[in-house]
């Protein structure tokens, strides 16, 4: 490994629900475990996905949407953890979607203005663009609202321009000697990935009509003889959510475990025995307690 000019650093990638935050992530990495997470944490930085390569270590910081209402204690949560998990990060690297700029946009921008970090922008989804030549009017607009490193237009979903996005983003890091060993992919628990891959799966499953309407607590992690027993309850509101996340006689529920299952042996080379509850916790969306008991706490 190169000592001399090695870079490293930690970057932030923002932008407002649904911009592909996660599937940029995703494809940057190469490794899908890094970046299922959706949980904030109670670390300054939410999520670690780390690169490792021969000349640098990026260190991958994802963020929660930035988002504008403030009216229930998740959302006034997030907007905390977005913003404190801006604090000591390198770059940060802006997506946006082509010909898609909206109000959540102009927030993030509103956020941006007020720290001192360089950005990238990313123009993402230009793969739904048919007529390219809409893309340069869009792309001028934008560049007059603030400074940008670099602008790149991307598809984070087929991969188009992320290797030029990247090396940007490692011509920006600082120099220094990589943070992380080099097989570290991540700094989270084991538990926590268990509990964000029934998150992945349940979100899939149910599409995004429960976006933050849920939280998965794992109840146990248990080592036997043969196998890793794990128990873990979904929380949700109401006893309708309740109903959808189980689903006719089961069936939802089911399949989340099978699925989830897979992943997790996966993940951690044994066979697991997995059981999942369905619990309901009247208000927790709108109670800053039932967060912190739910493990959301940014103290
Ligand atoms: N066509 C197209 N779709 C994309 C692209 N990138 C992401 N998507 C889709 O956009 C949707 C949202 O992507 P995510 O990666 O979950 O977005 P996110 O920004 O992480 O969303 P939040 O977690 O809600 O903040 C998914 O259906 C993706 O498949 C892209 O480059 N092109």
């Amino acid at each position: 490994m190169e000592t001399d000019n090695y870079r490293c650093g930690y970057v932030a990638i923002v932008g407002r629900p649904n911009v592909g935050k996660s599937t940029l992530l995703n494809h940057l990495l190469a490794q899908k475990i890094s970046i299922t997470s959706r949980k904030p944490q109670t670390t300054r930085h939410r999520l670690l996905g780390i690169k490792t390569e021969e000349h640098a270590q990026i260190v991958y910081v994802d963020t929660p949407g930035l988002h504008q209402d403030k009216h229930t204690a998740m959302n006034r949560y997030l907007n905390r953890t977005a913003l404190g998990s801006l604090d000591g990060v390198d770059l940060v690297v802006w997506l946006v979607e082509a010909l898609a700029w909206t109000e959540e946009d102009a927030h993030v921008l509103n956020v941006l203005e007020n720290m001192n970090i360089p950005v990238i922008l990313g123009v993402n989804k230009v793969d739904k663009i048919a007529d390219k030549a809409l893309l340069l009017p869009f792309l001028e607009t934008i560049t007059q609202k603030r400074d940008f490193l670099a602008v790149f237009p991307l598809s984070a979903l087929r991969s188009i321009n992320l290797d030029e996005l990247e090396k940007q983003i490692v011509a920006e890091l600082p120099l220094s000697p990589p943070l992380f060993p080099a097989d570290q992919i991540t700094d989270r628990s084991e538990r926590f990935f268990v509990a964000e891959i029934i998150r992945e799966k349940l979100i899939r499953r149910l599409g995004a009509e429960l976006p933050y309407r849920l939280s998965v607590q794992i109840e146990y992690f248990t080592q036997e003889e043969k196998h890793i027993h794990i128990s873990a309850i979904i929380w949700v509101e109401r006893e309708g959510q309740k109903a959808i996340v189980i689903g006719k006689q089961g069936h939802v529920l089911k399949k989340v475990g099978e699925e989830a299952r897979k992943d997790i042996e996966l993940m951690i080379e044994q066979k697991v025995f997995l059981q999942l509850w369905v619990k309901v916790k009247q208000g927790w969306h709108d109670d800053d307690r039932a967060l912190r008991q739910l493990g959301y706490t940014d103290e």
